[in-house]
């Protein structure tokens, strides 16, 4: 298991983690989201040894990290960093072997992974030459291509075609199975619910929420009351109790615990009652209002 706990830095007067905490199981694919500047890189760089933190920890299994477990591990960082003039089946290769593997296992990682992200095409092309979502591709196979122990990745999924998606979420459910632990940020919240067991939802550098998908759908679930009235005056919610959205038709009340049967009094005099249910959040809602 990682562990990431009570990380705090800053840089100059400005504070980018101000007591971050978290875990991630082996076999769990952990999506780590947060608005811009939130602090997700960095803590992702320290988590790595790019960076130090001014105080915190990050263990594996109950001790601290060294510099041999992160050599087993696979890291996409946000700077990125590929070769441009090395070619992209000699680059795979190269870093295959600088993270431990012999040549001719660094050959069969490269030919397996360039197949699986659909690069064996390229393999002869210099990486400068692809284009971003094929050098994005090559970066994930150097990430991936030591068969990791654990997988830190920072927005693997951004500038990816949807079938190089696709490809990638196979790969990384492949090492879940294999009881990798699997750590990425993302800012596609769509992409995060459909493929993470946990979600840690970080803003202005603390954790504000983290916990399996189903544990927040269900924490926020009885909170947003959908109701839908074909025929009403637009403005038939008006004065009812809860926070209202509107959306053509469509009524959603936050916080309508205890008016759920005044708003369906209101919502049947109003016109014809087609839809009256408690809705289960998307991701999105509720990063929308851990942020907020
Ligand atoms: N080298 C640096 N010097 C000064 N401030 C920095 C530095 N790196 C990051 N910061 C600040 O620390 C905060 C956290 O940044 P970080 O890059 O970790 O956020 P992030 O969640 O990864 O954002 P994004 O989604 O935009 O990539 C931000 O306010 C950022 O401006």
């Amino acid at each position: 298991m990682i562990e990431i706990d009570d990380l705090h830095k800053r840089y100059g007067d400005k504070t980018a983690l101000d007591g971050v905490s978290f875990s991630v199981k082996p076999g769990e694919m952990f999506g780590f989201v947060g608005a811009n500047g939130a602090g997700k890189t960095t803590t992702m760089r320290i988590l790595m040894g790019v960076l130090t933190a001014d105080s915190g920890q990050v263990r594996r299994d109950g001790r601290a990290l060294t510099f041999d477990d992160r050599r087993r591990f696979g890291y996409m960082p946000e700077e990125r960093g590929l070769y441009q003039k090395m070619k992209v089946a000699e680059q795979v290769h190269y870093f295959g072997q600088l993270n431990g593997l012999s040549p001719k296992e660094a050959a069969k990682a490269t030919g397996d992974l360039l197949e699986r992200l659909a690069l064996t095409e390229r393999a002869g092309d210099e990486v400068g030459a692809l284009s971003l979502g094929n050098q994005q591709r090559v970066q994930l196979a150097v990430a991936l291509v030591h068969d990791p122990e654990v997988l830190v990745l920072d927005e693997p999924f951004s500038g990816l075609d949807p079938i190089a998606v696709d490809a990638l979420a196979e790969v990384l459910a492949e090492r879940r199975a294999a009881g990798v632990p699997v750590l990425f940020s993302s800012h596609q919240l769509d992409l995060v619910e459909r493929l993470c067991d946990s979600v840690g939802i970080i803003s202005a550098g603390r954790m504000v929420a983290s916990d399996t998908v189903e544990a927040l759908r269900a924490r926020e679930g009885r909170r947003l009351l959908k109701v839908v009235v074909r025929g009403a005056a637009p403005d038939w919610p008006t004065g009812l109790s809860g926070n209202i959205t509107k959306n053509g038709d469509e009524v959603l009340f936050a916080d309508a615990n205890g008016s759920d049967q005044e708003i369906l009094r209101a919502a049947t005099a109003a016109g014809a009652v087609e839809h009256f249910g408690w809705e289960r959040p998307t991701l999105t809602e509720i990063f929308r209002e851990a942020v907020a």
